[in-house]
């Protein structure tokens, strides 16, 4: 009986670290992708989930640590030529030309790519086929998101880098996205997704970035208003501090019972 070793990951990140603006973004990463998988990244605003998608994009190297793309460093050149025409980037600049039609913007992509064919279809399924003739300008918010997310299925590249993807779709658009996800990994493809919102992707491995300043201010929180509030337990329901770095008082989550919110100091 032969025993065959099971493939290499597609793409793995060994031991990668990532700065950004001099702030630690990622620290010693370990993370294997095969064929069809999907890494959800989540965490606050600020946290580095544009900056992890920037990484494997290459438009920044790690700090220390690898990106492999089959075994091989995609910041080396020769790797980096190859590796590039197998991402497909949305963001939220969505390179959407106002004066082209709908079909265009995205037909556009597809040429440019050398392929053919697949655009209309792909308007069709995001629910843009009625527009597709009428110039880009007039399209809503979650119709831009749409064509962006059409372009992703007429271009076809294998691997998805995602950032907040379902932003501005509705109910039945953020269906569309988990539907059209789940088919491109049926047939082999990777999806990496940055995102606040639910998305619902089966067996996702899950990346939670921390806001590398939220222990820091936090922890000066504590010192700032602890020792005053104990003993009392009362709290005015809100802190100028607390409100100004997370919207709502930190102390009334996390230490005075929710009873005692809405009295004043005395
Ligand atoms: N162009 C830039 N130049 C320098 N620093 C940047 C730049 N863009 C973002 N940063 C910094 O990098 C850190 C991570 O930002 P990033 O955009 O990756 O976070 P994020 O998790 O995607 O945030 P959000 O949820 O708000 O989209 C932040 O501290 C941010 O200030």
């Amino acid at each position: 009986m032969s025993l065959r070793k099971p493939p290499p990951p597609r793409m793995l990140l060994n031991n990668v670290s990532c700065m950004r603006n001099a702030q630690q973004i990622l620290r010693n990463v370990n993370v294997s992708v095969h064929d069809g998988g999907a890494l959800m990244l989540t965490g606050a605003n600020g946290s580095g989930k544009t900056t992890f998608l920037r990484m494997l994009a290459g438009y920044s190297r790690p700090s220390a640590g690898e990106v492999l793309w089959n075994g091989h460093d995609i910041t080396q050149s020769g790797v980096f030529e190859q590796y590039r025409l197998q991402l497909n980037w949305l963001s939220l600049k969505n390179a959407i030309k106002e004066k082209y039609t709908v079909l265009d913007n995205v037909q556009l992509f597809e040429i440019l790519e050398g392929k053919y064919g697949k655009s209309e279809g792909a308007l069709q399924l995001m629910g843009l086929g009625r527009l597709m003739n009428e110039k880009a300008r007039m399209l809503s918010m979650g119709q831009r998101k749409r064509l962006q997310l059409a372009r992703l299925i007429a271009i076809d590249r294998p691997i998805w880098l995602l950032d907040e993807p379902s932003v501005a779709l509705d109910a039945e658009g953020v269906k569309l996205l988990e539907y059209i996800i789940a088919e491109h990994r049926k047939n082999g493809g990777i999806v990496f997704v940055a995102t606040h919102l639910p998305i619902e992707i089966e067996d996702a491995m899950y990346l939670r970035l921390e806001d590398a300043g939220y222990a820091v201010r936090a922890w000066v929180l504590e010192l700032l208003f602890h020792s005053e509030i104990e003993g009392r337990h009362k709290c005015w329901g809100f802190c100028p501090l607390c409100t100004m770095l997370y919207g709502r008082c930190y102390l009334e989550s996390t230490i005075l019972p929710a009873s005692s919110t809405t009295e004043g100091f005395t």
